[in-house]
């Protein structure tokens, strides 16, 4: 597990460069995407690069990790429609080629099984976005998850349903209490995985990820057991990790051709 430990906007053009040199190498790569504000300042840099340097999504696929379940098809916190304002309609990605869960299906587990299917038949996701909840919760993976977990429904914890009331403006009975969510399982399959946090909200949930036993009680640590897994956090993010010196060490001695 690599970690990098800088300024927000520094973290966000390392998370873009390594999807922009894996879309000039592949350019119909499978990007997995996160909703939630960390990802954010990537999704800005990357539609920054669109407009300025003619990055191109237009062969690229996206699975998203996780959607609410029962949010109306046109509700603007619905993750599909997030993704769609924050990223893909910023860029030249065609909607049909980017899918998430269908928080409205009738049949749950057939939805969940054919998401599976759809990420299989794409050849799986090259790299993968990551947040990390304040519980520790990577995706929609609350604490207690399994760490083999596949797409399915999960209930959403009291804690996660506060931190996301701030898109329901503020109020909790506008949350919803259920999503479905790739699994721990599902995620791990992913050949690189790019977490980013921001804040010292997150400093528990990091230092736990990075140095803390592999445990479903906090679901972010199986990233350990993940070959090319990298944690992007800034210093308030970064206070609570006991080797952030070697860390910070390790990086700055990289070579710079050696990328993410
Ligand atoms: N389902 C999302 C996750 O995918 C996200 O990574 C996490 C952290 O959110 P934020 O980045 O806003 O702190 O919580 C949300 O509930």
């Amino acid at each position: 597990m690599e970690v990098v430990i800088a300024p927000a906007e520094r973290l966000a053009e390392l998370a873009a460069d390594a999807i922009e040199a894996l879309l000039r190498s592949k350019p119909d790569a499978v990007l997995g995407l996160a909703t939630g504000s960390s990802p954010l300042q990537v999704y800005d840099e990357l539609a920054r690069r669109h407009r300025e340097t003619g990055l191109s999504f237009a062969r690229a696929r996206g699975f998203m990790l996780d959607e609410y379940v029962g949010l109306p098809a046109d509700h603007p916190q619905r993750y599909r429609n997030v993704i769609e304002s924050e990223i893909a309609s910023r860029v030249d990605w065609p909607q049909a080629q980017v899918q998430g869960p269908d928080g409205l299906a009738d049949d749950v587990p057939g939805a969940c099984a054919a998401y599976e299917a759809a990420i299989a038949d794409a050849g799986g996701v090259d790299l993968q976005i990551l947040g990390n909840g304040t519980d520790g919760h990577i995706a929609f993976n609350e604490p207690g998850s399994s760490l083999a977990s596949r797409t399915r429904i999960k209930t959403l914890t009291r804690q996660t349903r506060l931190d996301n009331a701030r898109f329901f403006d503020d109020d909790l009975d506008q949350v919803p209490t259920h999503c479905l969510t790739q699994g721990l399982g599902t995620i791990m399959e992913a050949r690189h995985l790019v977490l980013l946090a921001t804040g010292r909200h997150k400093a528990e949930a990091v230092h736990q990820l990075v140095e803390g036993p592999v445990s479903a009680m906090w679901p972010a640590t199986v990233m350990q057991l993940h070959p090319h897994a990298t944690v992007l956090v800034d210093d308030a993010a970064a206070s609570r990790l006991q080797l952030a010196d070697y860390y910070r060490q390790t990086y700055a001695e990289k070579p710079s051709w050696q990328g993410l």
